[in-house]
């Protein structure tokens, strides 16, 4: 049980992926392959060409037909190079064959060259016993024309654009990129570069975000800082609204006079959320301004992390149609003891070191150092306390990009 007044991350997520639902990016386009890295595939891709074309060979060594093995050995009648088209293989004798070159119509089998023994008058005999279909690639054993090889939604990594390269195409229609207006909020946040006055520091939330969402596929419109005014944010949303599918901010979302992001949301916008269950992370708020929705991260860096890694992701993969949304998160033992149970979900940096999860010494949500040296995320559930060995869903940050 999450403490009375405060959301649990589950709901949290499915409100978040139900308001997505709603506001799936209907536009696709045709992208090179070259630059369809981390975008989302809008329609199926169907197979043109069986893989392999032909059948062939699997190894270095000699083609022939076993109904000829009793003569052996067998003379050889051509040689097959990768790229060639073979004549039939000659009755009584056999080919020698390369890795990937096409089998020779007539031959049923393939022998690798280090169990043969080639004569002196170039006669090559078999050592080993032989089977029909031994080393040989079978046409369209990877995929038959026709085949749907990748389905709409799926994300395009380096396996499926070789895929796609695979069948010859130069371009994939992709769901168009989100516009996502990046907004930083704080009167004390100067962008790198520019001179620090007393009690200010740099954003460091804004380079967190803008690589974060670029590689989620998302065209980035950096809206800047905006001070702590409420009129003026108000002036900066709506200005927004125009170019973004999404904006998001950080900072100004809990309870402070200054936090009046949240505040002008909750006055003029829709609020959906509001007050997580979840730690680091509770003021993540998330409604609509306009009709443009808002998630709004918490300022603290490791807030903004953790909330966007666990709840702004999914949303933003699932608008793009991705269905698979969750990271993949294995069980590891936890490598400290968890004495005090808290009534938020705690996600903790660590690193596996000899198969458990060690804590990075400082857990404030405030230090994002601990994000470089840790690899990833420990779900600490609530109101629970831990030993040593106990288990954890572990979530490697590899997954969250
Ligand atoms: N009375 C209460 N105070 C606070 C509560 C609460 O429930 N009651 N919640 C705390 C929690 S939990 C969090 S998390 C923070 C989040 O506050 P905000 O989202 O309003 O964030 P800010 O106050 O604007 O900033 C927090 C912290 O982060 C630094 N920051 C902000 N933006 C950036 C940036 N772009 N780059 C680097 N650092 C940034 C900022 O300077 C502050 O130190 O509220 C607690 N308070
Ligand atoms: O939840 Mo806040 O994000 O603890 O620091």
């Amino acid at each position: 049980m999450s403490k009375p007044g405060l959301m649990p991350v589950e709901d949290a997520l499915d409100q978040l992926l139900a308001m997505a639902n709603e506001q799936r990016l209907p536009d696709s386009e045709p992208v090179p392959l070259n630059e369809a890295r981390g975008r989302v595939l809008a329609s199926d891709l169907v197979a043109t060409l069986d893989l392999p074309p032909w059948p062939n060979s699997a190894m270095d060594g000699y083609a022939l037909n076993l109904a000829d093995l009793h003569r052996q050995p067998l003379s050889v009648s051509q040689r097959v190079y990768a790229g060639l088209a073979p004549d039939a293989l000659l009755p009584g004798t056999c080919a020698r064959i390369f890795t990937g070159a096409p089998l020779p119509n007539g031959a049923n089998c393939v022998e690798m060259q280090e169990n043969t023994e080639v004569l002196e008058d170039g006669r090559v005999r078999f050592l080993q016993p032989l089977k029909v279909g031994q080393n040989i690639r079978a046409q369209g054993q990877e995929n038959r024309v026709g085949d749907t090889l990748l389905r709409a939604g799926k994300r395009l990594g380096p396996f499926e654009l070789a895929v796609a390269a695979g069948q010859g195409m130069t371009h994939l229609p992709v769901v168009r990129r989100p516009r996502v207006a990046l907004l930083s909020t704080g009167d004390e946040l100067v962008e790198p570069g520019q001179p620090l006055r007393p009690g200010s520091i740099y954003n460091s939330n804004r380079t967190l975000l803008d690589h974060w969402l670029r590689e989620l596929g998302c065209e980035v419109i950096d809206a800047g800082i905006l001070p702590d005014r409420p009129a003026q944010t108000r002036l900066k949303l709506e200005q927004l609204q125009v170019a973004a599918d999404l904006i998001l901010t950080t900072g100004g979302v809990s309870a402070g006079d200054a936090d009046c992001l949240g505040q002008v949301l909750r006055d003029n916008g829709k609020p959906l959320l509001w007050k997580l269950a979840i730690k680091p992370g509770k003021p993540l708020t998330v409604g609509h301004f306009g009709t443009v929705p808002v998630i709004g991260l918490p300022g603290n860096p490791t807030s903004a992390l953790v909330t966007f890694g666990l709840l702004a992701r999914p949303y933003l993969l699932r608008i793009q149609g991705v269905e698979e949304v969750m990271p993949l998160s294995f069980t590891v033992n936890a490598g400290f003891d968890w004495a005090k149970p808290g009534s938020r979900r705690e996600y903790l940096r660590v690193r596996l070191e000899g198969g458990q999860a060690a804590l990075y010494p400082n857990q404030s949500s405030g230090v994002l150092l601990g994000a470089t040296w840790a690899d990833g995320l420990v779900e600490i559930p609530e109101n629970s306390t831990l030993r040593m060995g106990d288990p954890l869903r572990f979530i490697p940050f590899s997954e969250l990009f």
